[in-house]
């Protein structure tokens, strides 16, 4: 990734800093999926249209969903059977000699993996069983695959053991890139499927980003284009960013309330956020923390979040409140943020558009027009201007 390097972050892992001063409007990485599959629920809608990637290997998942029996299942686990299924075909093609296949298993065993479940209690028990990485789930869906790997008469080089198909799920809950399908007309979001990006899972989560990620998977492929190309994330910066400085991308919708972020980070991606936002929030009331628009969030939140929300959990940790500083999050060397910097960075950067939730990002580097990367509106510094001026 030539403008970001990859770095140690105290308290993160490793994360993606940049390598040069970045424009605002920079794309600072394009990046083709390691893996790409489907949600199960909208399969029928997206599948062929949008998630051709696999073109190459449809013929093994496909019949292995064929093979299995995904009656009672839910759509996460369905959902996990497709990552599954799609992961014993790179299996076998690699044991086959198939040197790319070979390299996309690395790729995804080089994913971040979360830190083991802490103990639960009562409550926290019951959100964990119901996951699709809970023992009971885990088993069941590895008694699945099997089944459909022995009906296929699938090469024994594609099977996969239980502790390797918890490794998968654990790396998909905190890596996998949510693809959203286009909104419903009655504005419902949905998720189309699911990727799993080498680079792109480098970059760590701020509440507020530098970066916003903007895909073109219904955007026709050029003429004589290879299958696959519209299948590309990019991260384009939202305003300059100096040398060094890390790069952070929001896992999920900028608008969300202080409570809400704190327990997507800390339930599904198991860390718990000190960044100068949720530092500034956690000085505000409680009522303070609560957007206007929390109720219309909801559907937004249902979809698994817009910006890089990992399609599956990582299961229910402990389900109380972060306390700032006690809970090994990020050591914070950034800068502190206060209210009116907050409030005039969320009405710079989330799409003014009626439900959409979306992020803005300049156009292409030095424009002056912002464009959103979930309804890709657009909105010129002049009119951001005149908007703020008519709120004042
Ligand atoms: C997609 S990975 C990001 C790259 C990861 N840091 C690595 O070492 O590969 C997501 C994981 O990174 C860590 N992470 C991301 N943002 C963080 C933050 N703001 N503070 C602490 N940890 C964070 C969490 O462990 C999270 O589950």
């Amino acid at each position: 990734m030539a403008a970001l390097e990859a770095k140690d972050v105290p308290g993160k892992g490793r994360g993606a800093v940049a390598a040069h001063p970045i424009r605002g409007g920079e794309t600072v990485l394009a990046e083709q999926p390691l893996l790409l599959w489907p949600q199960h629920s909208t399969a029928a809608a997206f599948c062929s249209h949008c998630l051709r990637a696999f073109n190459s290997l449809t013929a093994t998942p496909n019949s292995l969903l064929a093979a299995c029996n995904i009656n009672g299942l839910s759509d996460e686990q369905q959902s996990a059977l497709q990552l599954l299924f799609r992961c014993c075909s790179l299996r076998a093609a690699a044991a086959a000699g198939d040197t790319a296949a070979a390299a996309r298993l690395a790729g995804i065993a080089a994913l971040a993996a979360p830190p083991p479940l802490p103990p639960q209690d009562g409550e926290g028990e019951a959100a964990a069983a119901a996951s699709v990485s809970s023992p009971t789930s885990l088993r069941e869906l590895h008694g699945r695959l099997s089944h459909a790997l022995a009906a296929v008469n699938a090469s024994p080089a594609a099977a996969l053991s239980l502790e390797e198909v918890t490794e998968l799920l654990r790396r998909d809950a905190v890596n996998g890139y949510g693809i959203m399908a286009p909104s419903a007309p009655d504005g419902e979001r949905r998720i189309r499927g699911t990727g799993l990006y080498s680079q792109a899972s480098l970059i760590n989560h701020e509440c507020l980003p530098s970066v916003a990620r903007f895909d073109r998977f219904d955007a026709p492929p050029a003429p004589g284009a290879p299958p696959g190309v519209n299948t590309a994330v990019e991260f384009r910066a939202m305003h300059d960013i100096p040398a060094g400085e890390e790069v952070c991308q929001s896992y999920f919708p900028l608008p969300w309330s202080m409570r809400e972020r704190q327990e997507r980070c800390r339930e599904d991606y198991a860390f718990c956020c000190t960044c100068p936002r949720c530092q500034e929030e956690a000085t505000w009331s409680e009522s303070e923390w609560e957007t206007d628009d929390d109720a219309g969030m909801a559907d937004a939140a249902a979809a698994g979040g817009q910006d890089g929300g990992a399609a599956g959990t990582a299961a229910g940790h402990d389900g109380g409140a972060c306390s700032h500083g006690e809970h090994g999050g990020a050591q914070q060397a950034e800068q502190a943020v206060d209210a009116g910097y907050i409030n005039i960075f969320l009405l710079k950067y989330v799409c003014p558009r009626s439900g959409c939730y979306g992020t803005l990002a300049p156009a292409a580097p030095g424009a002056d027009v912002l464009e959103c990367n979930m309804c890709g509106g657009r909105r010129s510094e002049a009119e951001f201007l005149a908007e703020l001026e008519a709120a004042d």
